[in-house]
């Protein structure tokens, strides 16, 4: 399948880039320094459901595998300003290199210059990427149940928790909600991007939504261009919802990001 083995491309890459950083760097010379850095924020507390307010989790994203090149972002930390100003209350930093342009290098400028939680977006599927994460000021990381085997989502998912790390673990159909509850996840995220046609298919959040425990976090992932998606998400449950291409290639950022969190 194009999409399952673009996700694989995706992690095995980006595992790959982790290999080689680590050369470098030792696990244990970078769980020392990890766990030694700043405490993260508790992002299911900070995503938690507002009965006043749709939480925008606003994305720096350079480019992607479905769109290409999105938008010339030369200071990350700028756009971050931006999406802070506006209200937003997570920022999703891509950091993969091959196909989104990312970089750990965009997460430490974001978090010299932002207080607001931070979500590491990456292909993870080792211990030695949480580590990074923390160590490059992230509070949240992103576990795909689709490239995980369920005992390795059960174990990263609980590293990342004794980090100190809250996960955003995303789905795309009933059976990975299953395997995400049984690792026990507290933010959930269904991603509507149909990752082997690319098409958007919004109405999956709908009909996964009610699979959803009262108590986790619902983030819709994808496809929102305009007001009206985001109020459709709203309508459907959603607490939060993840954002970037809309963000990234629109000229007043700040402006969009507290049109759409005032969704309610
Ligand atoms: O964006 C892609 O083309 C893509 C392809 C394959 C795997 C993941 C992909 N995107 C990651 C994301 O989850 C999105 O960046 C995020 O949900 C924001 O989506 P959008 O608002 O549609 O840019």
């Amino acid at each position: 399948m194009k999409g399952v083995n673009l996700l694989l491309e995706l992690t095995e890459g980006a595992r790959a880039d982790a290999e080689a950083r680590r050369a470098e760097l030792s696990y244990e010379a970078l769980e020392e320094r990890a766990r030694a850095a700043r405490q993260p924020i508790d992002v299911a507390a900070a995503l938690a459901h507002d009965p006043g307010h749709t939480h925008v989790i606003a994305e720096i994203k350079r480019s992607s595998p479905s769109k290409g090149a999105l938008a010339e972002i030369t200071d990350p930390a700028a756009l971050a300003s931006e999406y802070a100003a506006g209200g937003a209350s997570c920022i999703s930093v891509l950091t993969e290199s091959r196909r989104f342009g990312g970089s750990l290098d965009d997460l430490r400028a974001v978090r010299a210059r932002v207080d607001v939680p931070l979500l590491r977006k990456d292909f993870i599927s080792d211990e030695y990427q949480l580590l990074e994460a923390r160590d490059a000021g992230a509070d949240m990381v992103l576990l795909i149940v689709a490239v995980l085997q369920p005992e390795r989502l059960r174990e990263l998912h609980a590293f990342a928790l004794d980090l100190g790390l809250s996960a955003l673990v995303e789905v795309h159909d009933p059976s990975e909600i299953e395997h995400a509850l049984a690792a026990d996840a507290r933010i959930l995220g269904v991603n509507t991007r149909d990752l082997k046609t690319f098409e958007m298919h919004p109405e999956r959040f709908a009909q996964l939504r009610s699979q959803i425990p009262a108590g986790v976090v619902a983030v819709a992932e994808s496809g929102v261009s305009q007001l009206a998606d985001v109020e459709r998400y709203r309508a459907d449950g959603a607490d939060a919802v993840l954002i970037g291409e809309a963000l990234v290639r629109d000229g007043e950022p700040q402006k969009r990001v507290r049109e759409f969190g005032a969704v309610r």
